[in-house]
């Protein structure tokens, strides 16, 4: 997987006009690297990525990836570049089957019948579960076979840079540990992730840097090993999460 540079300059983004939330955010993530974004409930975590698939207006400031300046470009142009996300709630279509709902995630390319061949094969190799289940509806998985299939369907587009809100939520621990294991091996082959997690221990053992939001704007940034061994930030994260991170 070829990642990119995914940066975000001095973003503003408001709801329904006039509810600013967030104020002048900057991010940057880089290729082979876990960026993960934590913060408080209401913080802007989800808003900053969902922001990146343009499915927001942005009001002030840039989005650019690999270099190229892509704030003007609509969410099913940013997928064609390379742009995966896959959202906090549920989102598989429960009464398709697994295989019709990765057939809806090769939407991008669907007049490349061989690549849709192409990308399902080799979905179904990574994920042998879903392969199994491939005729069954959707809504017949687990909680965590669901979360899996959510997934893979966005990596059906073969992805540069994957956005995952909330990966594990609601998901039972070991299946969650599978989730970070496979997080964490799509950046080692090269993708650009930017994670958004409420499970600061877990988003700081397998981020590479770390983004902290409070109220819509950065609070600090760094890398892992910043915030284990500057005391300042250290003493920030145990004081306010109730987490202390250790290289
Ligand atoms: N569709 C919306 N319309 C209006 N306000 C919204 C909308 N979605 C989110 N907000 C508000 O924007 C702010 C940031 O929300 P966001 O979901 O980005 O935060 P978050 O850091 O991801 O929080 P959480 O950890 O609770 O998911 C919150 O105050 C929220 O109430």
């Amino acid at each position: 997987m070829d990642g990119v540079e995914l940066s975000m300059e001095n973003i503003s983004v408001a709801y329904n006009g006039d509810i600013t939330v967030l104020q002048g955010v900057a991010l940057r993530a880089q290729p082979g690297e876990v960026t993960g974004i934590i913060g408080p409930n209401g913080a802007g975590k989800s808003t900053v990525l969902k922001t990146i698939f343009g499915l927001l207006t942005t009001r002030t400031g840039a989005i650019h990836m690999g270099g190229r300046d892509i704030t003007g470009l609509k969410a099913f142009q940013r997928a064609l570049e390379g742009i995966a996300f896959v959202p906090q709630n549920r989102s598989v279509f429960p009464g398709l089957s697994v295989y019709d709902n990765l057939l809806l995630g090769c939407w991008p390319f669907r007049k490349d019948k061989a690549r849709i061949t192409r990308a399902i094969a080799a979905t179904f190799d990574k994920f042998p579960v879903l392969k199994e289940r491939s005729a069954s509806p959707a809504s017949a998985l687990s909680g965590g076979q669901q979360r899996f299939l959510e997934i893979a369907r966005a990596l059906v587009t073969d992805p540069k840079v994957i956005l995952l809100d909330e990966p594990t939520a609601m998901i039972a621990p070991k299946i969650s540990k599978d989730i970070y294991a496979l997080t964490r091996s799509l950046a080692d082959q090269g993708a650009t992730i930017i994670l958004v997690d409420q499970n600061v221990r877990q988003c700081a053992a397998i981020s590479d840097r770390l983004h902290i939001l409070e109220l819509g704007r950065n609070k600090a940034e760094g890398t892992k090993e910043d915030f284990a061994t500057d005391g300042q930030l250290k003493e920030m994260v145990a004081e306010w999460m109730n987490y202390r991170i250790d290289v």
